[in-house]
C-alpha cells in the first residue's frame, strides 16, 4: 500500500472561510487535536497576513510534536522571512512558498510574464531553502495553467531545492479524470519530480474536492491538502475525513492509506465546528449528524439483523456512537420494538399493534419522536385505564400588569363537578395550583415541555409533562392549538395515572384565599 501523507490547512485555508478568525489559543486547541488525529503536516498560518497569526504559527511551532509545522508565504523577501520566523522552532518546519501559474492570474493579478513568474519561483524557494531543508513550492491556478509551462516551473523548482510540489485547484475547476492526467503528464515531464513530495489542494467550487485528490492520488500524487470538515476559501477545500475514509473503504482499490488515527476523526470534526462557529450540514458524509442514522423501516429492520447491510463504515471506527435509528413515519416494526425494549418496555405482540399504530398516527403529525413521546404511547395505549376526571372548561386571565389567574372545572368519573379558582406566576401555573388545590394533592412539576408539531402560528401546541408523587413519575401528554389548554391536558392526563393508583381527596369548590 503507498502512503499519502495529510497535510492538514484547517488553520490556513480553512480559517480563510468568510466569516472565520481563529485567536491563539483556539488555533493552539486545534493544533492540539490534529496531533492527536496523527496528520502528517500542520499548516498553521499565513504570518505575514498578521501579526496575530505570526502569533498563533509561532505557538503551534514551539508547542506542538509530531507533525512537520508550515508556514505560507508568497514568494516575497518579507513573507518568506516572517514565515520563517513563525516556524523555526518547530521539530519539521516547512516553508510554503507560492506564485500563480496561469495565465489569467499572470496578466490580471500579478501583472507578470512567464518568464518573470518562473524566474520569481525560483529565486522564492531558493531564500526559503536558505532557512529549511523543506520547502513547500505551489503553482496558484495550476490546474488553468499551460500544462507545458507547469512543467517548466515545478522542474525549475525542484532543482532550485524544493522538496514538495504541489499542485493547487485552486478555484474548484479541474474534473476528476483531468486530474489524474494531469498528474501523470507531469509525472513524465518535470525533470526530478521522482524525489519530490507531490502533493494536490483542491477546491470544492463544483463539489469535486473529494473526487479530484482521489483521483490525483491514483495519477501518482503521494500529499493531499484538505482540510477538516472541508471548510476554507469559498466552497472550501477537500474533506479529511472524506479522503482518509475513501481510502480506508476502499483500500483494496485504491492501494494508498493515510496514517491517521481514526478514532480523533469525529472529535475533530466537532472541536472544529465550535472554535470557528461553521456547522456541519446533517447529511455531511462520515461526520454529519445523520452519516450513521436510519430512518426508514427496510433500512433500520436490515442493520438491526447485520449493520453492513446499510453501514459501510462503522461508527465507532471514527469515535462516534453506533448507528442510531431515529422514529418517524418511516419507521416499521422492528426499529419500534427495539427501541421500546431498550426503554424497558416489553409488550405482547397486541399491545405492540396498538403502540405502533398510535406512533404512526404521531409521527405523521411530528418530525421528531422522542422518548418521551414513546413513554406516553405506551402508557396511554396500552396501560391506559378510564379517565378519572376529564377537563370540563379552563378560563384563564393573563396578561403583563396583571395578575395571571385560572378558573378550571373538571368533571369526575362519579358525576362530581369541582371547581377552582387560582393565581399563579403565569396563566399555565395558575391552572396547575387550581387544579391541585382542588383535588388535595401537590406533586412536584419535574419537566414540562413545549412544542410545536407544525409550522406556522396556527400549529398544534404539544405539552409534555412529568410529575412527582407519592415517589413515583407521571407523565402526561396534551396537545391543542391553545398551548395553555395543552398545558392542562397534559397536566390532567399525569394526574389521572396518579388517581389511579391512589385516592385523591377533592373540594367540590376550590377558592385560592
Ligand atoms: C489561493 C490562496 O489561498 S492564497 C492565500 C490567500 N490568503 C490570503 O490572502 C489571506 C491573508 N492575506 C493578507 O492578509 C493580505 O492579502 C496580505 C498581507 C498577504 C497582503 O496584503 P496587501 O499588501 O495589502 O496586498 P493585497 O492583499 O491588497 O494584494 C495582494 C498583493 O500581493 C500580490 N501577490 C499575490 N500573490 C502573490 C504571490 N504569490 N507572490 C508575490 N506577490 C503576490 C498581488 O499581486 C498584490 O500585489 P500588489 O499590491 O503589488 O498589486
Ligand atoms: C496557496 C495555495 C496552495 C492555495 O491555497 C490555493 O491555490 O488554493
Amino acid at each position: 500500500m503507498k502512503k499519502i501523507l495529510v497535510f492538514d490547512t484547517t488553520l490556513r485555508d480553512g480559517e480563510q472561510s468568510p466569516g472565520v478568525a481563529l485567536n491563539v489559543h483556539e488555533k493552539l486547541e486545534i493544533a492540539r487535536q490534529l496531533a492527536r488525529l496523527n496528520v502528517d503536516i500542520i499548516e498553521a498560518g499565513f504570518p505575514i497576513a498578521s501579526p496575530g497569526d505570526a502569533e498563533a504559527v509561532k505557538a503551534v511551532a514551539r508547542e506542538i510534536k509530531g507533525p512537520a509545522i508550515c508556514a505560507l508565504a508568497r514568494a516575497k523577501e518579507k513573507d518568506i522571512e516572517v514565515a520563517w520566523e513563525s516556524i523555526r522552532y518547530a521539530e519539521t518546519p516547512i516553508i510554503h512558498t507560492f506564485i500563480a501559474t496561469s495565465d489569467i492570474h499572470l496578466k490580471h493579478k500579478l501583472r507578470l510574464s512567464r518568464e518573470q513568474a518562473l524566474e520569481q519561483a525560483v529565486w522564492a524557494v531558493k531564500k526559503a531553502k536558505s532557512f529549511t531543508p523543506y520547502v513547500e513550492f505551489s503553482a496558484e491556478d495550476a490546474t488553468r495553467s499551460s500544462w507545458e509551462y507547469l512543467a517548466q516551473v515545478y522542474s525549475a523548482v525542484i532543482e532550485a531545492g524544493a522538496t514538495t510540489i504541489n499542485i493547487p485547484d485552486t478555484v474548484g475547476y479541474i474534473t476528476p479524470l483531468e486530474m489524474k492526467e494531469l498528474i501523470e503528464y507531469l509525472l513524465k515531464n518535470v525533470k526530478g519530480i521522482e524525489k519530490t513530495t507531490i502533493s494536490v489542494h483542491c477546491h470544492n467550487d463544483l463539489g469535486l474536492a473529494v473526487a479530484n485528490s482521489l483521483l490525483a492520488i491514483q495519477g501518482g500524487a503521494t500529499q493531499v491538502e484538505c482540510t477538516i470538515n472541508g471548510i476554507g476559501e469559498r466552497a472550501g477545500n477537500a474533506a479529511l475525513e472524506e479522503i482518509v475514509m475513501a481510502l480506508h473503504v476502499r483500500g483494496e482499490f485504491f492501494q494508498a492509506q493515510t496514517d491517521i488515527n481514526y478514532q480523533e476523526i469525529y472529535r475533530t470534526s466537532r472541536l472544529v465546528s465550535q472554535l470557528t462557529g461553521m456547522l456541519v450540514q446533517p447529511n455531511k458524509a462520515v461526520v454529519g449528524d445523520n452519516a450513521f442514522a436510519h430512518e426508514s423501516g427496510i433500512h433500520q429492520d436490515g442493520v438491526l439483523k447485520e449493520r453492513l447491510t446499510y453501514e459501510i463504515m462503522d461508527a465507532r471506527l471514527i469515535g462516534r456512537q453506533e448507528k442510531v435509528l431515529v422514529l418517524g413515519k418511516h419507521s416499521g416494526r422492528h426499529a419500534f420494538a427495539k427501541k421500546l425494549e431498550e426503554l424497558g418496555y416489553h409488550l405482547s405482540e397486541e399491545e405492540l399493534n396498538k403502540a405502533f399504530a398510535r406512533f404512526k398516527q404521531l409521527a405523521d403529525q411530528k418530525k421528531h419522536i422522542t422518548e418521551a413521546d414513546l413513554e406516553t404511547i405506551v402508557s396511554e395505549e396500552i396501560t391506559k385505564q378510564e379517565e378519572i376526571y376529564q377537563l370540563d372548561f379552563v378560563h384563564v386571565c393573563s396578561g403583563n400588569n396583571i395578575l395571571p389567574t385560572a378558573t378550571v372545572r373538571l368533571k369526575a368519573a362519579d358525576g362530581q363537578t369541582l371547581e377552582g379558582v387560582a393565581t399563579g406566576v403565569g396563566p399555565v401555573d395558575a391552572a396547575y395550583k387550581a387544579i391541585s388545590k382542588m383535588l388535595g394533592i401537590s406533586p412536584d412539576l419535574v419537566n414540562f415541555t413545549l412544542q410545536s408539531i407544525s409550522g406556522g402560528t396556527e400549529a398544534l401546541g404539544e405539552v409534555l409533562v412529568r410529575i412527582f408523587g407519592d415517589e413515583k413519575v407521571y407523565v402526561g401528554r396534551g396537545s391543542s392549538q391553545d398551548v395553555v389548554v395543552a398545558s392542562v391536558m397534559a397536566y390532567l392526563s399525569a394526574i389521572n395515572k396518579m388517581a389511579q393508583e391512589k385516592k385523591l381527596n377533592p373540594q367540590k369548590d376550590y377558592q385560592e384565599s
